[in-house]
């Protein structure tokens, strides 16, 4: 922050932020004008710009700033119109169509619907749907090129001021999840959400010369209710159990989640802890009846304050990293009770969604349209800065390229091609911070009276007269000091002004005098002093005082205006903090009471990743069937060992293990790197410092002559000083980030273990019913028991299925959802040998089945 003070009004310098990757196109923000010089910067690469820009700011600049809206003359002219971009994800499915085609160079897809699967009409003609995106990510695409490609220029657009938000669409099951929070089980399958965390924090390393503040908050919306994610202290089994978030509504048209806990993060570690933490709730507030179908919104925020010190502004940023839930017609579902409710609610909410698109859409090409209908769910009033508004956005359309789910795939498409249309008025949010500012002026305030008491050789008032005999004293102080130190030949002279600026400037006034006339005995005569100013001088100054005396006062106003605005602002978070009349949705009708809605459960699986305890255990069929029928359940120890070997997850847990092995591997052998650097560093000083004595004795047995200054020994010696510093840095630098990573599968290892115990304690209950005879429970326990043996099988398939169970089955038949009918005979004699897929298992229990007909036929 530089300031100026020749001008009546606050200056503030502000480097301004193009967003176009590396354009450094030149901006001006809003309320800005008296624009002195110039700024580039290229926010993607996060540069900072050498050159600035200076602007003037008006009281109601100022108060339009810090409220951070445009103020009247500035408007939004210093935003540039973006864009959303979207991107299409194809999730890897066991067979792909091949109406469904794609071409990663240009980002386009086709797909080409015959006409026969359309109508039902046998008809060769095939109807071709294309579509453009920014960019696409085929199947084989890894979590790091997802990021790399989406997330990491919105990320650092964030860091730079720049409000963000990737947001996930498709239907349920395509991937949404993975994509945005990640596979929970294994490190590679990180998803936006970590990798943006980790991105930023290592960002941060960097900027040693900024104050960043990160704080972070969860936001679940089910059923059109918001829930608030981060509840450290609570309790939660349910979804009720977590707090509620409502909306407020700011005046100016801004839609602030109400009762929203925002955590600081300070270090990497704590903000995955409260992704973790979040995710647990999310996973506990579902039921294990669901196969893994996320029913609600997440919103994962991270709040972003960076403050440069030394300036007045702070810039505040917002990330929204968003999880929609599935976007599937419920009318292809068959699906009723809770399921559909809910279905109706994310259909509703995406509907709504759906809506301000189009009206967006419609505005965008042209058509006048004066209402967006944000204020229709909760969603779409959040996302309201996001689309349309002051945000770089992002979307993901995620496809299952399945034959069956081309419709799905198509409407996923079209709605990302209106997405695409949707421009963005991308700015960076900067705005004065009044404890800052008070604290400058404050400051130049005292600096400018000492330099009036400096200035001013006599006749000042009564009350100044003591700040005058102190500047007075303090100029002959430092004159003196300054004479000292010229007359000192010696090279060890040392000249200490102290470290205030107004001494500093007082100092090389000083000089100058001295230099321009080296008799100079300039300076003020101090009220006790004994020098005169030449006449001229004493014009000068006494001018220079006037001017002085004129900023202090226009400071004075400024800081009154300042507290005064604060004051203001905390009587409004006074208000906003009362309750707040709710936001009405036409949209959502008020909810049954929980208490009420025993069925109102939760269908996502746990695990955050939306696995279920239907993916908990793959194979082992034969293991389950031995348990089952066995007394090794009484054994719990036994029991366990069975379930973890035939567990499906315990091949991730054993790779993180792995990759835990070998990230500890790489750490020691790093840490060995740097501790050799760091022997090296003390061996090469030792051999300096030992060279140098060696050249005195030498000196002194020379009689004492002068010495040689180079010594080129000595030369190399601290040449390789900097070659092992810079690797030592090198190599640090990588060990923090090695830590972070090993703390990250630590974490991922811990959660794991808690959710093989867990998914052992619920299977091993199923199982003891099963034995007990109990399993003919009501529909709802059924499907969960269904779920939990399935799961027991690994079977990850993801639709609802509509299967029917052969009554007296055995526990594979009743493990198996299938949409056919299963003759339990043909499993009893069979014993077929599944895979753990649910697909190749359906087609071996149907080979199975027809073999049997065939045999008794
Ligand atoms: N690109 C991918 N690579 C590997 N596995 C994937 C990929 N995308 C999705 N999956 C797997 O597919 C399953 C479903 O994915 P996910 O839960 O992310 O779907 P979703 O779209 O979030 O579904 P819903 O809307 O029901 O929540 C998960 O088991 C997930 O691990």
């Amino acid at each position: 922050m530089s300031k100026s003070s020749s001008k009546s009004t606050v200056r503030i310098y502000i480097e301004a932020t193009g967003l176009e990757s590396g354009s450094g196109r030149r901006r001006r923000l809003r309320g800005d004008d008296d624009v002195e010089g110039e700024a580039r910067r290229g926010a993607v690469t996060g540069r900072r710009g050498t050159q600035r820009e200076t602007h003037t700011h008006t009281h109601t600049q100022i108060e339009a700033k810090m409220s951070g809206r445009p103020s009247t003359s500035g408007g939004k002219k210093g935003g540039s119109s973006k864009n959303i971009a979207v991107y299409l994800r194809c999730r890897p499915v066991p067979r792909p169509s091949d109406n469904f085609t794609y071409d990663l160079q240009d980002g386009s897809t086709s797909v080409n619907i015959p006409h026969e699967l359309k109508a039902g009409l046998i008809n060769n003609k095939k109807e071709k749907y294309d579509f453009k995106f920014n960019g696409i990510f085929g199947p084989e695409a890894k979590q790091d090129e997802v990021f790399d490609g989406v997330a990491k220029k919105v990320v650092l657009g964030a860091l730079e001021g720049v409000n963000g938000t990737i947001f996930a669409y498709g239907q349920t099951g395509s991937g949404k999840t993975f994509t945005i929070t990640g596979g929970a089980e294994r490190y590679v399958d990180r998803g936006i959400i970590p990798r943006s965390i980790s991105l930023i924090y290592q960002e941060l390393q960097k900027r040693t010369d900024q104050q960043v503040s990160v704080s972070i908050s969860y936001l679940e919306i089910y059923q059109g209710r918001g829930y608030d994610l981060l509840d450290p202290e609570r309790e939660v089994k349910q979804i009720e159990d977590l707090p509620k978030v409502g909306l407020w509504e700011d005046g100016e048209g801004k839609f602030v989640p109400r009762n929203l806990s925002n955590h600081h993060a300070s270090s990497e570690e704590d903000a995955l802890n409260l992704l973790f933490l979040g995710d647990t709730n999310r996973t506990i507030s579902e039921t294990p009846m669901n196969l893994t179908s996320s029913r609600s919104h997440c919103i994962f925020i991270v709040n972003i304050e960076v403050r440069t010190p030394g300036e007045d502004t702070v810039r505040r940023s917002k990330l929204n990293l968003v999880d929609l839930a599935g976007s599937e017609r419920v009318a292809k579902t068959n699906i009723d009770g809770t399921i559909l409710a809910e279905a109706q609610y994310i259909n509703g909410s995406l509907h709504f969604l759906e809506q301000v698109i189009v009206a967006l859409q419609e505005k965008a090409s042209g058509i006048q349209r004066h209402h967006i209908p944000y204020r229709n769910s909760m969603m779409t009033a959040i996302l309201k800065d996001s689309l349309g508004g002051n945000c770089c956005t992002a979307m993901v359309a995620t496809v299952n390229m399945s034959e069956a789910q081309l419709g799905e795939c198509i409407s996923t498409c079209r709605f990302a091609q209106r997405v695409a249309m949707i421009s963005n008025v991308v700015m960076v949010n900067e705005e004065l911070d009044p404890k800052l500012m008070i604290k400058r002026l404050k400051q130049e305030i005292r600096d400018l009276k000492e330099e009036i008491g400096i200035l001013k050789g006599g006749g000042a008032g009564a009350e100044e007269e003591q700040e005058v005999r102190e500047g007075s004293q303090m100029f002959n102080h430092i004159k003196q000091q300054i004479q000292q130190y010229i007359g000192d030949a010696s090279a060890s002279a040392k000249l200490n002004v102290g470290g205030s600026m107004s001494y500093i400037r007082t100092a090389f006034q000083i000089f100058k005098g001295f230099v321009g006339n080296p008799k100079f005995s300039g300076g003020p005569v101090g009220v006790g002093g004994s020098e005169a100013p030449k006449a001229q001088d004493a014009k000068a100054l006494e001018e220079q005082c006037k001017k002085y005396k004129l900023q202090i006062q226009q400071r004075d106003n400024e800081i009154s205006i300042l507290v005064s605005m604060m004051k203001k602002r905390s009587d409004v978070e006074g208000v906003q903090a009362l309750p707040q009349p709710k936001l009405r949705s036409s949209a959502e009708p008020a909810l049954r009471s929980p208490a009420a809605s025993p069925a109102r459960q939760r269908l996502k699986s746990p695990g955050g990743g939306k696995e279920n305890l239907a993916q908990a255990s793959g194979g082992g069929a034969e293991d389950m069937d031995v348990l089952a029928n066995t007394n090794l359940l009484a054994d719990r120890n036994k029991a366990f060992e069975l379930f973890r070997k035939s567990y499906r997850k315990s091949e991730a847990i054993e790779e993180n293990k792995i990759l835990l092995k070998e990230k500890f591997q790489e750490a020691k052998s790093l840490g060995r790197v740097v501790s050799e650097c760091k022997q090296s560093i003390s061996g090469y000083k030792a051999s300096i410092e030992k060279r140098r004595m060696e050249r005195a004795v030498q000196e002194m047995t020379d009689g004492g002559g002068e010495g040689q200054d180079q010594d080129p020994e000595e030369d190399l010696l601290k040449s390789k000083i900097e070659r092992e510093k810079a690797r030592y840095k090198e190599g640090f630098g990588k060990l923090r980030g090695l830590k972070r990573e090993i703390e990250h599968i630590q974490k991922i290892l811990e959660n794991s273990r808690n959710k093989l115990q867990s998914d052992f304690e619920h299977w091993l209950a199923v199982m003891v019913r099963q034995q007990q005879g109990l399993i003919r429970s009501p529909v709802g326990k059924q499907q969960q028991e269904r779920a939990a043996v399935r799961q027991a099988w690994g079977d990850t398939s993801n639709s609802t299925k509509k299967g029917k169970l052969a009554t007296g089955s055995s526990n594979i038949a009743k493990s198996l959802n299938f949409d056919f009918e299963v003759d339990p005979v043909v499993l009893q004699k069979a014993k077929p040998l599944l895979t753990g897929n649910a697909e190749a298992d359906r087609d071996i229990i149907k080979f199975y089945q027809a073999r049997h007909k065939l045999v008794n036929s």
